[in-house]
Formats: C-alpha cells, structure tokens, sequence
C-alpha cells in the first residue's frame, strides 16, 4: 500500500493530498491546473513534499527519485534515435550500456512481454507510434519497480492505439502486481481500465472510489459534477 499525506506550496497553488492506494491501477481525474501532475511529481520525487510517502511501511520520502522504488512514464518519453530498440530498453538499466548477462536477459526479457522481441535490433525510425510507446513501456518492466506512474503518457496517439496501450498497461499492473497511478481527462480510459479512480481538485483528493462508480447513472457522487463538466467540455 502506498500512504500519502503530503503538502507542496508552489505561489497560490497549495497542496495537501491525502490517500491510500492499493496495489492495482488507479486513475486520476481531475480539471486542468487541479495538481494530478503535481502529486506524481512528488510520488516520482521531482518535487519535494512534506509529511508522509511510506511505501509497505518504509518512508520514501528522503529518497532521491532514482532510488525510489518507482518507475515514470511522461508523454514526452521518447526513445532515442541512434540506438537500437534493445538499446533503447537497456538504457534504462545502465545509462552507458554495460549491462551484465543477468540484465541482457531481463532487457530480452521486457521486450518479449510486449512481443516485440523481433524488433531489438531495429531502430526507432522504423517503429510504429504504438510499437515506440511499447517499447517506452519495456524500458519501464525491465527496472522492475513496484510502482508505476503514468501522466498522460497516450494522449497523443489515436483512438484504437490508445485503447491498446491501456489495455497493455493494465495487463502489466496485473502479471507484475504493480501498483499503477495514470493521470487522465478522459473518464472513459478510467472506465476502461477498472481499479480505482480519484478525483482531485485543488490539489486535494476529493473522492476516491471504484472506477465503476464513474458509469452508474442513478446515485450522484463525488464525480457527478465533474463528468458532467467533463462531457460539456468535450462536446
Ligand atoms: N514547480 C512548479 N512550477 C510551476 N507551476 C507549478 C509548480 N508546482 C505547481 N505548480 C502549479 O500547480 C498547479 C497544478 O498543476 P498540475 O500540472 O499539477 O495540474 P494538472 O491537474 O496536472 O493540470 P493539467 O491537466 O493541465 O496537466 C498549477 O496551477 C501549476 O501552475
């Protein structure tokens, strides 16, 4: 379980997020500038916090974010053109390429769990936009963190791909019990992927429920105003 009871003051935006998470996915909804980002930059240690970040009842917080047991995926989590597919996954375990026998084989490995083992020698260029996040998601498996953070890190593909890559992240959280935080505005990818889903509004979890709560029409919730903000925004 992870235990967060964190404030982060940044100018006017003064946060103070207070939750538990299980093992599982669990999405996180909110309005832009509500701080979904911000609380996965404190969990990934990019921005200091105060209070408690204890992790199966061990502190993180002192911890520098390469020491925690957390791996992060941005949208912006590009794979570097020069190296190989197989380079691109084992960078995340030795930034300068020497890799034991014991990690090639974790870097084959990773890329069998995305079935894209017969891609290791390619290089990017000639990869899919789907294959490339695969491919982000292999480097994330092959370091073998407990804890997954996700900001948005789909929303620039299509529809039918991003479905697919939700569908691989939740698989992932499954077979490797992961506990997977996803940062979205879309209700419907919550919906899509099960578990938990939080609200937060600034900087605060107003609500934290299952996710199917999303899609019951008849009781109002804590995330009725918002789906319907949500809708009229999309529309
Ligand atoms: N280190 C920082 N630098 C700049 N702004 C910050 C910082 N920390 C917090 N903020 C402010 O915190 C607020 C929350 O931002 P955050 O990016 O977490 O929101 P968000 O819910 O993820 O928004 P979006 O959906 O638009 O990405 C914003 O008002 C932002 O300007």
């Amino acid at each position: 379980m992870l235990k967060v009871d964190l404030k982060y003051d940044w100018e006017r935006f003064h946060a103070h997020y207070q939750v538990q998470i299980d093992q599982g996915i669990t999405t996180l909804l909110g309005a832009s500038g509500e701080g979904k980002s911000t609380l996965l930059h404190l969990l990934g240690g990019f921005l200091q916090g105060h209070g408690v970040l204890d992790y199966q009842a061990q502190s993180l917080l002192a911890l520098p974010a390469y020491k925690r047991p957390i791996s992060t995926l941005f949208q912006s989590d590009n794979l570097f053109p020069q190296l190989t597919v197989w380079q691109n996954v084992a960078i995340g375990l030795s930034p300068h390429l020497r890799l034991s026998s014991e990690q090639c084989e974790r870097v084959t490995w990773a890329l069998e769990q995305i079935q894209l083992a017969s891609k290791a020698d390619v290089y990017p260029q000639a990869l899919s936009g789907g294959q490339a996040q695969r491919i982000a998601i292999a480097r994330v498996l092959v370091r073998k963190k407990p804890i997954l953070l996700l900001d948005e890190p789909f929303s620039a593909l299509d529809p039918v791909l991003r479905e697919e890559m939700l569908f691989l992240v939740k698989q992932v959280t499954e077979s490797f019990s992961l506990t997977t935080l996803m940062v979205s505005h879309l209700p419907s990818e919550a919906s899509l992927v099960g578990g938990g889903v939080i609200l937060i509004e600034q900087g605060r979890v107003v609500a934290h429920e299952a996710a199917d709560v999303l899609a019951s029409k008849q009781t109002p919730n804590a995330f009725t105003q918002y789906l319907g903000e949500s809708k009229s925004s999309t529309s």
